[in-house]
């Protein structure tokens, strides 16, 4: 889909970044719009034809070299340099060239993917699954080939007990003979068939159901690394619960389907297939009969699967949505319990799940009328052909062993065509859930987890510049959060963010860790553009973020704090610790480090929490520093120790302050105050002060409600 581009003069960006975010997705297919002489129109044009595209796309391969080499060298410092000046050049040159466009999307345009793919109804796509099923491709022919194996056995069964039929009725008739010694080898044959039946049938489910795990295994760990890579956007726009439910519930549904198509469907068709060809050699004319009347069961079957499988899709989206519900609700139990909302919360659980009821119970009545269906129409057909051959016994045109033969045959199909239909409904439901899988591991995040140059550490000074950002949040493009916001964070200065509630604080704090991109502007680090850099070393080694609710994981002190270096040594994790006032309490514990934390943390108090946060943040020495409200949910005790602790960690580090309470960040390198998305003021305390503007009346406000 081509997205509209605007392009103004400035060079920043990549041809990766243009074609995934504004562009089409094919190499050569990249289009802009460009600025025209007049400099009033914008006309579209191939990025292969213009002079500015041809430098971006040059200049994006370029980088793409040199990043990869530098991921590769970055043991090496005089190799690291070189290969990150590479790019910085790079960089300079195409801002030189001038020509070359900085293009961004329109905010119309900037919505995340899922919303798109929210209209579209998820397709099945077997060369995804092809896939999946590639590396189990020999246990899985083993099993079709045992489970077709199996099918040909039974299809010999029917012909067998007609010989057994025929040798009794002899006896019967003639009263001549051995009749143990004239039984015992058409028994025998039929014991052997009965016995290695059972050996193919054994194989075949063991095979098969390695290879329905695997395969789920492998999706499994697919989908969950798709869903890890999303942008944040995507998790604004998707409830964990109903993701939560396309690992589980629909991968179950797709596995379940995938075992049972395979086997009771091959066997079931193989054996249709095959007890047709032996009523055709039993009897052409009885055969004949039943024939006329499967093309319309084929008919009437693709009709009324195709609504069943609309039927199925809305009802297992349904599921998921009610797993949102109850996932949301349990999650948040102690604001739920805080609130009295248990009712609430039930009566909303409720009426998602007897909505989801009541469309399983449609899809089943769906199935149900199916089923009945052609159990009517198979039944009849077995009753005609009784009938017929009766009369075709009488006339001697057929023994009793061929009637014999012929019944059990057109039982067997019977059966397979009756589980052909159950089956049918199974894989209508399997179908659904695959392409629910498969719709988020095609979906591809707008920015990188990794990939982009990195700057060497000794050489990060960490002055970061905001550069006429404007954003808008995905989910509500309508309304701009930011609006040419400009600001400059100076190497190893704090910068407080001062302003009303919901001017954008926190959100300049979420686009320097690029969980979202602006939608134009710039944001430099070290003078570098962030979209050209690698995105995992800027959150995982530069920047140090401790919000105002941290989340710690239900696992040890120790392995939480470890989290922000997972290579971190005991040693470091305890001197991280003591940085963020936090070794004490923790020895005090039981089992100190080890002690687990509960979900979330829960087990912990918010000012331990919050010093575990800071330690985990402080762990990896990172050059820049967020604290997006850290000390605000404290009380005064609790937050005079986190402050010290972050007085601490805060020297040395280029530090983003957001603040509520004005009386933290009064010590501030520079106080920025915030209004409406953008920046009304700057200066220091005392500057702001005797300016008498918003800041001062900030101030007058707090102090009144007595927050000083
Ligand atoms: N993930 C999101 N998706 C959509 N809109 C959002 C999202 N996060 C914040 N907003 C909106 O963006 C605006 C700015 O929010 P932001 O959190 O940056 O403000 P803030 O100044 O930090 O507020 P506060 O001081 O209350 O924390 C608000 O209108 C908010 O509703």
């Amino acid at each position: 889909m081509f997205h509209f581009v605007r392009c103004s003069r400035l060079a920043q960006g990549s041809e990766r970044l243009l074609r995934s975010r504004y562009s089409a997705t094919k190499p050569g297919e990249l289009l802009l719009l460009q600025h025209s002489r007049s400099g009033q129109q914008w006309t579209r044009a191939p990025a292969t034809h213009s002079t500015s595209s041809t430098v971006i796309r040059l200049w994006g391969q370029a980088q793409k070299v040199l990043r990869l080499a530098a991921r590769r060298h970055s043991k090496s410092p005089k190799v690291a340099l070189t290969l990150f000046v590479g790019p910085a050049a790079l960089t300079v040159t195409a801002r030189l060239l001038g020509s070359v466009a900085y293009c961004q999307a329109d905010f119309n345009n900037n919505l995340p993917p899922e919303s798109h793919a929210k209209e579209k109804v998820p397709e099945f796509s077997w060369a995804v699954l092809w896939e999946f099923v590639r590396p189990q491709i020999l246990a899985l022919i083993g099993a079709i080939i045992l489970a077709f194996g199996a099918a040909a056995l039974n299809i010999q069964i029917p012909l067998m007990l007609g010989d057994l039929v025929n040798v009794v009725a002899q006896h019967l008739r003639e009263h001549a003979g051995n009749y143990m010694r004239d039984i015992r080898a058409p028994a025998l044959k039929l014991l052997g068939l009965y016995g290695l039946q059972g050996l193919l049938t054994t194989g075949y489910i063991i095979l098969l159901s390695r290879v329905g795990e695997r395969v789920a295994a492998d999706m499994r760990k697919t989908l969950f690394s798709s869903l890890l890579r999303q942008d944040v956007a995507f998790f604004d726009a998707n409830k964990t619960g109903q993701l939560v439910n396309r690992l589980t519930a629909d991968i179950q549904e797709f596995k379940s389907s995938f075992k049972l198509v395979i086997s009771q469907g091959l066997r079931s068709v193989t054996q249709t297939v095959g007890c047709f060809v032996s009523l055709y050699i039993i009897s052409p004319k009885l055969t004949g009969l039943t024939v006329v009347i499967l093309p319309c069961l084929v008919g009437a079957g693709a009709i009324i699967g195709s609504f069943l499988r609309r039927l199925s899709r809305k009802a297992q989206e349904q599921i998921s949505k009610a797993t949102g519900v109850a996932d949301e609700a349990l999650g948040n139990v102690r604001t739920v319990r805080a609130f009295s909302m248990e009712d609430r919360e039930l009566e909303m659980y409720a009426t998602e799940v007897d909505k989801s009821a009541a469309m399983n119970e449609a899809l089943g009545t769906g199935i149900a009328v199916f089923q009945g269906l052609s159990n009517i129409v198979l039944n009849c057909i077995v009753l005609g052909t009784i009938f017929a051959g009766g009369s075709l016994m009488a006339h001697n045109d057929m023994s009793p062993g061929d009637l014999m033969s012929f019944l059990v045959a057109s039982q067997t199909v019977q059966r397979s065509l009756a589980s052909i239909s159950i089956l049918f409904g199974q894989m209508v439901r399997g179908i659904s859930a695959g392409a629910r899988v498969f719709e988020y591991l095609a979906l591809e995040p707008t920015i990188p987890l990794i990939g982009g140059g990195r700057i060497p550490h000794k050489s990060l000074s960490g002055r970061v510049d905001f550069m006429n950002i404007n954003f808008s949040y995905p989910t509500r493009p309508g309304n701009q959060v930011l609006k040419n916001f400009s600001l400059t964070l100076p190497p190893r200065k704090t910068v407080a963010i001062v302003g009303e509630s919901g001017g954008g604080k926190s959100t300049v704090a979420a686009l320097l860790e690029r969980f979202y991109d602006p939608g134009n502007g710039v944001i430099m680090l070290d003078g570098l553009d962030i979209r050209t850099l690698d995105p995992s070393w800027l959150r995982g080694d530069v920047i140090g973020f401790i919000s105002q609710e941290p989340v710690l994981f239900g696992t040890s002190v120790m392995e939480n704090i470890r989290f922000g270096k997972p290579s971190a040594t005991d040693a470091e994790v305890v001197a991280a610790a003591k940085q963020a006032n936090a070794h004490n309490f923790i020895i005090g514990f039981t089992e100190g480090y080890s002690t687990v934390v509960g979900e979330r943390g829960v087990t912990l108090s918010g000012g331990q929490k919050q010093r575990i946060a800071i330690a985990r943040a402080l762990i990896k020495n990172p050059s820049i520093l967020i604290l997006d409200e850290a000390t605000s949910a404290l009380d005064a005790e609790s937050e005079r120790v986190v402050q010290e602790a972050l007085d601490r960690a805060t020297t040395g580090r280029t530090v983003l302050i957001i603040a509520h309470r004005l009386s933290t960040i009064q010590g501030a390198d520079i106080i920025c105050v915030m209004s409406n998305g953008k920046v009304v003021e700057t200066g220091t305390h005392l500057e702001l002060l005797s300016k008498g503007g918003l800041y001062a009346e900030l101030i007058r406000r707090q102090r009144s409600n007595g927050q000083q």
